[in-house]
């Protein structure tokens, strides 16, 4: 369907970014020299050059060095823009015009003298692409609404400069661009989805005025995607005040850090700042206490160590701390009189002074009590009297609380509730994982916790996994706007007892959007998931494939023999990644010690930074967020998958899946898999 006109342009368009690249490289080339010049100049004349002539020298290298860099990233960008300069094309034409402007759209803008011949996606004129048919459009532009018709929208394929296809576009091509993407074998690294991003995820991705904006979408429907496409059109609308150092991502692990690595960059822009919950609690407490990392719950069967997080986990845990918060000061500080010489402050106006500065750390209201009194003796000195100094003053104002540090504090917190047997420290001054955002939240109280001043918008994904207390934490450390994005249906931790409206409600005032149409996996796979756990609200994309298998071992060597056969498969058809998924950690380094030996296996554990592509074993709680071609989840029986809460565990397994699945067992099936999904399977299977 390309017509001769598409591929004339595309020719046009291809010599102009020619002649910019080459000018971008010249300048990139004398940029570089220049500073070399620079620098050896100063290095020859080091004994020469006077101080001051020298720092004002190290200002111009540095300018020099951002100028590079600068030009550098235009050049980086022309490169990309030779491979592939534009993907769509919409005709516009607005209200109060007769002809329709042509608008190319492109992963950059592309700017040729004063020409502006492509725009980036994440222009405000693009939306039109991603929102609108042909017909009525209209689109918001800094000088307000602009109404009008689209005439035409094409869509290209340009790989290496050259047009593949270009196709007028309507929603069932559009659906055919959508299905021939998805239908792709897996990247090493997440990519990005700007050629078909839907007109639901366009709106997150272009939500501008949410302070808080909680995305709940199903496995599979974007919501990683959609937040690193909406950081790139954050940094994209905001590059007068937003840079990628103020943007912070709070993820579940290094590996999935690792996974979506690439999108960013792909979009032009610098990677963000990737945080994780405990480098935020080592950040905030120091040495002052140590502590354990989070236990995997499928992978301890303590009741008191599960009783304990539940309770933690609870939204009314919250109240029950600030409820305690609320009376600490009674119980805390005990104010008396202070006298030196002639001068008292009496105990009354000492505990009005500190409850008056109670949105102040209590070590800060001590310090700004005795910087009161020491003012008031100072302003009532008129005999020129030996006053004391703030420094004695607070002395004796610590002497006045009761409860010497945070830890205490938390102790007395259980011992006010009558609880004692919930809070257990594992070894000498270190706290159990589940204490360690309660105990901040009361330090904040005591001590007062460090703001986090440089991000200025946060991305926190599985949501799902992070409590109540955990958020209230995250509230005083990022005043920041937030995006929050998650799968209530992927719970991993049985012990958490809180919901979405739970954390909501921690969020008033916050925009709340469900995703339900899922992208990753083929009809068929998400079919199968949903009779394992019925989300009710999951709709599956219209691509289909070989059907989710269930096979029976005869014994746990048949098994393993099976899925050596699988491997072998896997290896010879034209997938990049297998993944071999275990319900324990345990269970999954068990099956790679016997496997890599034989093949080329990754194992991820929650020690590992990368992911790659190949064959992989891992949990079900690092399989988390990641996606592989295919998926094979061993020891599928009633054993290994039992309780209610493992159908959460086999539900996010499976939609690990983009084509193909298959679950292995020995003995008795696990009852949540329903029989008629299973394919029997008596042979005894041999490696060839
Ligand atoms: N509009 C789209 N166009 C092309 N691919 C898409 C689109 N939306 C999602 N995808 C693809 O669907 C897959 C799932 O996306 P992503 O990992 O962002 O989903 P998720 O909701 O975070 O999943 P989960 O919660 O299951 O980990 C990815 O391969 C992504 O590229």
């Amino acid at each position: 369907m390309n017509n001769q006109s598409d591929i004339l342009y595309l020719e046009e368009i291809n010599r102009k970014v020619n002649d910019a690249l080459e000018k971008a490289d010249a300048d990139v080339r004398r940029l570089d020299e220049n500073y070399m010049e620079f620098k050896r100049y100063m290095v020859q004349n080091r004994g020469e050059i006077d101080p001051h002539e020298m720092f004002q020298n190290e200002m111009e290298l540095n300018r020099m060095d951002n100028t590079t860099a600068l030009s550098a990233s235009i050049r980086d960008k022309l490169l990309k823009l030779k491979d592939s300069p534009y993907f769509a094309r919409i005709d516009f034409k607005e209200n109060n015009s007769c002809i329709p402007g042509k608008y190319y759209i492109g992963r950059f803008s592309f700017r040729y003298g004063n020409e502006l011949l492509i725009f980036d996606w994440r222009a405000p004129i693009s939306s039109m692409f991603y929102d609108y048919e042909i017909g009525p459009a209209g689109f918001d532009a800094p000088s307000g609404r602009i109404e009008g018709q689209l005439t035409e929208k094409r869509q290209f394929k340009i790989k290496n400069g050259k047009l593949e296809y270009a196709l007028q576009s309507s929603l069932t091509i559009q659906d055919d661009i959508l299905q021939q993407e998805l239908s792709h074998t897996s990247d090493e690294k997440m990519k990005s989805i700007i050629t078909t991003i839907q007109k639901e995820q366009n709106q997150i991705i272009r939500n501008e005025n949410s302070r808080t904006l909680i995305i709940q979408g199903v496995a599979g429907s974007g919501k990683t995607s959609i937040a690193l496409h909406r950081i790139a059109f954050l940094l994209y609308r905001f590059k007068d005040r937003l840079s990628a150092d103020h943007v912070g991502i709070l993820s579940p692990n290094r590996v999935f850090g690792n996974y979506i690595s690439e999108v960013l960059p792909e979009l032009g822009e610098e990677p963000v700042c990737e945080l994780g919950f405990t480098d935020i609690a080592r950040e905030q407490i120091g040495n002052l206490i140590g502590f354990e990392t989070d236990r995997v719950p499928s992978e301890s069967n303590d009741s008191a160590w599960m009783e304990r997080v539940r309770f933690k986990s609870a939204l009314s845990f919250v109240k029950q701390m600030d409820d305690f918060i609320s009376a600490a000061p009674g119980i805390i500080f005990d104010p008396a009189d202070f006298t030196y010489g002639r001068f008292t402050a009496d105990a009354d106006t000492i505990k009005k002074r500190f409850d008056a500065y109670g949105n102040f750390p209590v070590r800060q209201r001590l310090k700004m009590i005795a910087s009161d009194i020491y003012e008031r003796f100072h302003s009532d000195n008129y005999m020129g009297d030996d006053i004391p100094k703030s420094s004695t003053i607070l002395k004796a104002l610590n002497k006045m609380i009761k409860i010497k540090n945070t830890l205490s504090l938390y102790k007395e917190f259980y011992k006010y509730m009558n609880k004692t047997e919930l809070f257990i420290m594992p070894s000498k001054n270190t706290l159990e994982w589940a204490d360690v955002f309660p105990f901040l939240y009361l330090y904040n109280f005591y001590e007062g916790l460090q703001e986090n001043r440089l991000i200025r918008h946060l991305v926190i994904d599985e949501m799902q996994d992070y409590t109540p207390i955990q958020y209230v934490v995250i509230n005083i450390l990022f005043h920041c706007p937030k995006t929050i994005l998650g799968d209530f249906g992927q719970f991993i931790n049985p012990s958490h007892a809180y919901t979405l409206d739970d954390l909501k409600s921690l969020y008033e005032g916050s925009d709340f959007i469900e995703l339900t149409k899922s992208y990753r996996s083929t009809y068929e796979i998400i079919s199968f998931a949903m009779q394992i756990k019925n989300t009710g609200t999951i709709k599956a994309i219209e691509r289909h494939g070989t059907p989710p298998a269930i096979i029976r071992c005869q014994n746990k060597n048949d098994e393993l023999l099976t899925i050596r056969n699988k491997i072998e498969a896997f290896l010879q058809s034209s997938y990049s990644s297998l993944a071999i998924i275990t319900k324990t950690s345990h269970d999954g380094k068990l099956l790679y010690d016997q496997l890599s030996g034989d093949y080329e296996v990754h194992f991820i554990s929650t020690d590992s930074t990368e992911f790659k592509s190949g064959i992989t074993v891992t949990s079900i709680q690092m399989s988390k967020g990641l996606e592989f071609d295919e998926v094979i989840i061993p020891y599928a029986d009633s054993v290994c998958y039992s309780e209610e809460h493992d159908r959460n565990l086999l539900y996010i397994a499976c939609t690990r899946a983009m084509h193909r699945l298959t679950l292995f067992y020995t003995g008795e099936i696990s009852p949540l898999l329903k029989p008629e999904n299973q394919t029997n399977y008596n042979e005894k299977t041999r490696l060839p």
